[in-house]
């Protein structure tokens, strides 16, 4: 039986014919027989992705430190559930209160252009309440904070945030935590992991480790039937501002280039545009500043070498979803290096 949502038979042989006739009575069942896909939130990367995020696939989330990484992924996952399915984010990186002031001011700022709490404001506020007032209280007390805390409390039991170790939280985890929520919720969730270097993996060498953690993690994904993004770290060489960050800068990156399906490579737009951007309207510096160039290195489905960007909003934690194809030149035009 074909059952998309089900868990993968791994190691099955069946003939074409059953897997016409099969594919043929699900979808009489008024079911999908293709792949689950996850919309990302973000119209223009939605249609370069075709649809969004497929279950069975392995995406990477790279850039230099400091860039918006996190934040990328943490909004992928507020607008998974903000869609109506479930997430999962494993953090190796950060606390879940983190994650959740960071939730609260995206929301806050969702829709709303006005005037509305940042995540420092939620922060502040979080930190020093001592009077005894409910979240509620101490959210309304906040622009736009009664608006993020209904938001929050409407998808609440669809985000499930794990604080992973990485002495302990291993492949074998994950995938069990995986299979507990799709349990619980009868949703394979999209799944987040910030970031795959921390992964503990027994393995000898960094390069061993990280081809075993992304092997284990597209595993996962084509398994559980689930979209695994994983954030992944840049080698050393590669932290420099200024530079241009790609697919070959990702720590490990071989193992990592080749078991990903999907390669997102996050840049500031002002370190990546070609000078003569730059040198006959200096205004452009300022603005370029406040956009990122998210670059689909590498599309399994589809097109790649494509440069989307999205403008900067860092202080409400997110991006403004809307975005387009980038028409300035670009430095380095040689875009994924299989
Ligand atoms: N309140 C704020 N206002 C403006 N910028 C902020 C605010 N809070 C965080 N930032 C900036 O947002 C940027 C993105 O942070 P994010 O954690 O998403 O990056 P990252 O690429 O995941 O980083 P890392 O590699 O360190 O994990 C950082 O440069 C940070 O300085």
């Amino acid at each position: 039986m074909v059952t998309p949502a089900g868990p993968r038979d791994a190691g099955s042989l069946r003939p074409l014919d059953a897997l016409l006739s099969e594919t043929d009575e699900v979808l009489r069942r008024g079911a999908p027989a293709g792949a689950r896909v996850w919309s990302t939130g973000f119209a223009a990367l939605d249609t370069v992705l075709t649809g969004g995020f497929r279950s069975g696939e392995l995406v990477l989330l790279g850039g230099p430190a400091g860039h918006g990484k996190t934040t990328l992924g943490v909004q992928l996952a507020r607008n998974v559930v903000a869609a109506g399915s479930t997430a999962l984010v494993f953090s190796y990186e950060h606390e879940s209160h983190t994650l959740l002031e960071r939730l609260i001011s995206m929301e806050a700022a969702e829709g709303d252009p006005g005037e509305v709490a940042g995540v420092i404001d939620v922060r502040r506020a979080l930190e020093t309440a001592l009077d005894g007032a409910s979240l509620d209280a101490l959210l309304g007390g906040l622009p736009g904070g009664s608006r993020a805390h209904a938001a929050l409390v409407g998808y609440g039991d669809r985000l499930q945030i794990h604080e992973s170790s990485g002495a302990t939280t291993t492949l074998e985890q994950i995938r069990a935590t995986v299979d507990r929520v799709t349990e619980a919720t009868g949703q394979a969730p999209f799944v987040l992991l910030d970031y795959i270097q921390k992964l503990p993996v027994d393995r000898d060498g960094e390069d061993e480790r990280i081809t075993a953690a992304a092997e284990g993690l597209k595993d996962l994904a084509l398994s559980a039937r689930v979209p695994v993004v994983a954030i992944s770290a840049a080698d050393k060489d590669a932290l420099a501002a200024g530079h241009r960050m790609r697919t070959h800068d990702l720590r490990g990156s071989s193992a990592l280039a080749f078991e990903a399906d999907v390669v997102l490579i996050v840049n500031d737009k002002v370190d990546i545009v070609s000078r003569e951007h730059l040198v006959y309207d200096l205004g452009n510096i300022q603005r370029f500043r406040g956009w990122s160039v998210v670059s689909v290195e590498k599309n399994r489905h589809g097109k790649a070498h494509v440069e989307l960007e999205f403008a900067k909003d860092f202080e409400h934690g997110r991006f403004h979803t809307e975005g387009q194809e980038v028409t300035e030149r670009l430095i380095d035009d040689r875009v994924f290096v299989s």
